[in-house]
């Protein structure tokens, strides 16, 4: 079968689905195709593609699948190069800063003695994130120096990319952050993530509000996409007391469930259509 438009993913969640009615709705010839069932024969251009929309959660299936089909000339969203800037949390701060995009001061360290001694001059609170990971998972506040060095401690025996201690300053602001959906050069729907945990991701029991989307916002949001070289992602900001706007992420693989849910802007048709118009 030849498509239009495929979807490639590794787990069916509300999104896929809502991208394959979407397709039904419009009558985009889509394809869903199971990333997990594939093997690529990377001596061959496959022929029936049409453009790729990555939808697979696992960070390397999703990086390594990209780089298979952009490799072999197939147009695939997001990019290779967006996977790997946007997956990575040191790599999207140091290209917003190069855009002239608003985000929290950042360390990073490469030792635990390396991140205390930081941490000692420079004080307490701040925020430690993997560079890779979603969810809000292993991001921890450290409120003081017993809390970092049980914390960073612990990294120091995990996977190798969590010696890598990436230390953020805590960005005071209301009880919420912002993630708001960019299909090309438009912010197509906003939300307020709202908690009583000072992570508000919607994972961790975030509740949902619609966003007014503002000129000052979009015209951040575009700076951040491109700084990443992204077509489709999820912008996320915050509303810090001091600097006013900030960009903490650009998500590659956005969930735009709840933002759906609350804004009831039609996401999935949005971005089949996009992925029809953009140029191969
Ligand atoms: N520097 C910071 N200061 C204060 N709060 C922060 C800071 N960084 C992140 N947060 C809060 O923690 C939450 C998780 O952070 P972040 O978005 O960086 O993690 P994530 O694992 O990539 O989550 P997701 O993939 O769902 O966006 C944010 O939604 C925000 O509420």
């Amino acid at each position: 079968m030849s498509s239009d438009v495929t979807i490639l993913y590794d787990s069916i969640r509300w999104e896929e689905k809502a991208l394959l009615e979407a397709g039904k709705k419009n009558n985009i010839n889509i394809q869903m195709v199971d990333c997990k069932k594939l093997a690529l024969d990377l001596e061959k251009k496959p022929e029936d593609y049409g453009v790729v929309i990555q939808r697979c959660v696992s960070y390397y299936r999703n990086l390594h699948s990209t780089a298979a089909l952009e490799g072999l000339g197939v147009k695939v969203i997001n990019c290779l190069n967006t996977g790997v800037f946007a997956g990575n949390k040191l790599f999207t701060h140091m290209l917003l800063k190069k855009f002239g995009v608003p985000t929290p001061d950042a360390t990073v360290a490469f030792s635990k003695d390396a991140a205390l001694e930081a941490l000692d001059t420079q004080g307490f609170p701040k925020v430690i994130k993997p560079t890779v990971g979603s969810w809000g998972r292993l991001i921890s506040k450290l409120n003081d120096r017993d809390a970092a060095e049980g914390i960073i401690e612990s990294r120091e025996k995990m996977y190798p990319i969590y010696q890598i201690h990436y230390l953020e300053e805590f960005v005071k602001r209301p009880p919420r952050d912002i993630r708001a959906i960019m299909v090309g050069d438009k912010i197509v729907a906003a939300i307020y993530r709202k908690s009583k945990h000072w992570k508000t991701n919607m994972a961790l029991g975030g509740e949902a509000e619609p966003c007014k989307v503002t000129p000052e916002m979009e015209e951040m949001c575009i700076k951040a996409k491109n700084a990443v070289q992204g077509d489709i992602v999820g912008v996320d900001l915050m509303e810090s007391d001091e600097k006013g706007l900030v960009v903490h992420e650009v998500n590659n693989t956005t969930e735009y469930k709840n933002t759906v849910r609350v804004c009831e802007v039609d996401i999935p048709s949005l971005m089949l259509n996009y992925a029809l118009n953009i140029e191969k």
